[in-house]
């Protein structure tokens, strides 16, 4: 059966990436999708923007909505203080397997825990399943109309506290047009919008961010 384009990039970066450097690995994929086959990696302008919201938050415990083949799961762990966690979600088997070779050779392993399931499904058991009493950082990345349902969620199951802060992806190309009217109009949350490029593309995107202000 010929392989999937999740497992070129994985190939590639096992054969091509150092391991054990983050930096490495993410740099390859990035080459790999700039250069051989697209893929809905944040990449690394965006992910710049993850980089600089995760340094200036020092999170404690993150939440990724959307693992894919765990580039931003890889970029977030590699900034994480000792102690600090992230935990991951993916619905799609084949990706969360994709992702947890990734994460391994990039030598994050110890700081990310892939939850697989559908974010709906997983968000309610954080915390008795998974001993989670807030999240400090949110990242969301998975489906576009789930970002403002799974928003709701997150604070129906008290997930969120006084600073809690959400950063979503794409909310310009595929573009999450509820999740921007809902946050922005919704005056427990500051919001801060992020203009950029979807990845590897000279398409417009953006990112947002929106602070839990309780
Ligand atoms: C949705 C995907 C990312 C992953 O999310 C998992 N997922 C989904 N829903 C759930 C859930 N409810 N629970 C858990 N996991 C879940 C899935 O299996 C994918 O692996 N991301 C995108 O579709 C995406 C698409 C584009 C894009 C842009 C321009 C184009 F012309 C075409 C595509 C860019 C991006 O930057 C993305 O991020
Ligand atoms: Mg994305």
């Amino acid at each position: 059966m010929n392989q999937s384009k999740e497992q070129r990039i994985l190939n590639f970066v096992l054969q091509n990436a150092v391991r054990g450097d983050p930096c490495s690995v993410m740099d390859t994929i990035d080459k790999y999708c700039s250069q051989k086959e697209w893929a809905m990696n944040v990449g690394c302008e965006k992910g710049l923007i993850l980089d600089k919201t995760v340094e200036e938050i020092k999170p404690s415990v993150v939440l990724e909505l959307g693992t894919y083949c765990g580039y931003s799961a890889i970029r977030i762990a590699r900034l994480l203080k000792a102690g600090a966690r992230l935990l991951t979600v993916e619905f799609n088997p084949e990706f969360a397997a994709i992702a947890k070779q990734m994460i391994e050779f990039a030598g994050v392993q110890d700081k990310v825990n892939i939850l697989e399931g559908p974010s709906e499904e997983i968000i309610p058991q954080l915390k008795k399943k998974y001993e989670v009493d807030t999240l400090d950082f949110v990242f969301l990345d998975h489906w576009k109309d789930r970002y403002s349902p799974d928003t709701i969620l997150l604070q129906e199951c008290n997930l969120l506290r006084k600073g809690s802060v959400l950063l979503a992806d794409n909310v310009i190309c595929p573009g999450a047009p509820e999740f921007l009217k809902y946050i922005r109009n919704n005056p427990s949350f500051q919001c801060t919008n992020y203009p950029a490029h979807l990845e590897y593309m000279e398409v417009q995107d953006a990112m947002e961010k929106a602070v839990f202000l309780g």
